[in-house]
């Protein structure tokens, strides 16, 4: 039906959004379409619930967010941002937003699940990666940081607790509650509020309390170090012991790391941003996707390829 102008939903005042593409009216979900199984997880302000949508039989993992509980904790801009940088997105290594909808106490995001979970879960299982799979997964993050930074979004809290895997265990990265969209042009972050988790947090961050691209790098460094060594590098008893251990760029690469990740490993956590392989201002991703420890991968195939086993 040529649909010229939106309505609303009499009950929620929200807009019936029309798809002008398909010329139709795609009507708002509601609970009720949805059997709701067992829950997935649950955030802070959020829960993750598994969810069938009766009409197509389709899974979705359903992260139901209570409005009052969003609101005591202002949390608003969070999920409004959350869901502006989710709509962005369109890559196979992102969760996808297939729906949102709401009633007088909830907000609902229909999201892609995740069937294996949390990256951190395999880390914790098997105590440490072997090289193919620390180069295979660690690969997949640097083509999604580069998708997500072409966009002109910084992820800033990227860690193996945010990194998801599907039923295929290729990645699905999640959590943009904290992303930043920068303005047209703009190259990196004006000091803002923000901070990551402790022991991700990029040295800029720290010292001149802004977060750029770079800053995605060095918790891909993290990410790298934590994947061969078991555990992340700027290990500490607490929160300010951690951050001391950044700034002083207090690395030390354990005896039996591998040679080319402990060379991958000091070119990502440098402390000057620009100077990070696969920063902009240095070089961008080529020079980072032709270091050694890269070698035979295949950049465009990897979401196809099957994933190695990790172990
Ligand atoms: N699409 C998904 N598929 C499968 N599991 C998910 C999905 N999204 C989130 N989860 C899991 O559900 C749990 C809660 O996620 P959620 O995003 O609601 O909160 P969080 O980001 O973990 O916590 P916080 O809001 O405090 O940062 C997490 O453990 C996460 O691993
Ligand atoms: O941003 C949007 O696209 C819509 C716009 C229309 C709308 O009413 N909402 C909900 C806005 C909102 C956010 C937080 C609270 Cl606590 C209450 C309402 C937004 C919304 C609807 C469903 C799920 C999430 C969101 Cl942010």
């Amino acid at each position: 039906i040529p649909v010229q102008q939106a309505t609303a939903n009499p009950e929620t005042g929200e807009a019936i959004e029309t798809s002008e593409q398909s010329n139709t009216i795609a009507t708002k979900k509601k609970p009720g379409d949805f059997h709701f199984g067992k829950i997935i997880g649950s955030g802070s302000y959020s829960e993750v619930v598994l969810a069938q949508e009766k009409c197509s039989g389709k899974e979705f993992a359903i992260k139901i967010l209570e409005k009052s509980h969003i609101i005591k904790y202002k949390k608003v801009p969070t999920v409004t941002r959350e869901k502006e940088v989710l709509q962005k997105l369109d890559h196979p290594f992102f969760v996808r937003l297939f729906f949102t909808f709401q009633d007088k106490e909830r907000l609902y995001f229909g999201l892609t699940y995740a069937k294996k979970g949390e990256l951190l879960h395999y880390i914790k299982r098997v105590g440490c990666f072997d090289i193919l799979a620390t180069q295979f997964y660690s690969a997949e993050i640097v083509v999604a940081l580069e998708y997500m930074h072409s966009l002109g979004m910084i992820h800033r809290d990227l860690k193996p607790e945010n990194i998801l895997l599907g039923a295929d265990m290729h990645i699905l990265i999640t959590d943009f509650g904290t992303a930043k969209i920068l303005d047209e042009g703009q190259k990196d972050c004006k000091a803002n509020s923000f901070v990551g988790t402790a022991e991700y947090v990029s040295p800029e961050l720290l010292t001149a309390k802004s977060a750029c691209k770079a800053s995605d790098i060095w918790a891909l460094g993290c990410i790298v170090y934590q994947l061969l060594a078991g555990k992340p590098p700027f290990h500490a008893t607490t929160e300010y012991l951690v951050f001391q251990r950044i700034t002083k760029l207090d690395l030390n690469i354990p005896g039996g790391f591998p040679e080319k990740g402990s060379d991958l490993v000091t070119k990502l956590l440098v402390l000057d941003p620009t100077k990070r392989l696969g920063s902009e201002n240095f070089g961008g991703y080529e020079p980072l996707k032709m270091h050694d420890f890269y070698q035979g991968i295949n950049w465009e195939q990897l979401h196809k390829m099957e994933p190695p086993l990790i172990q």
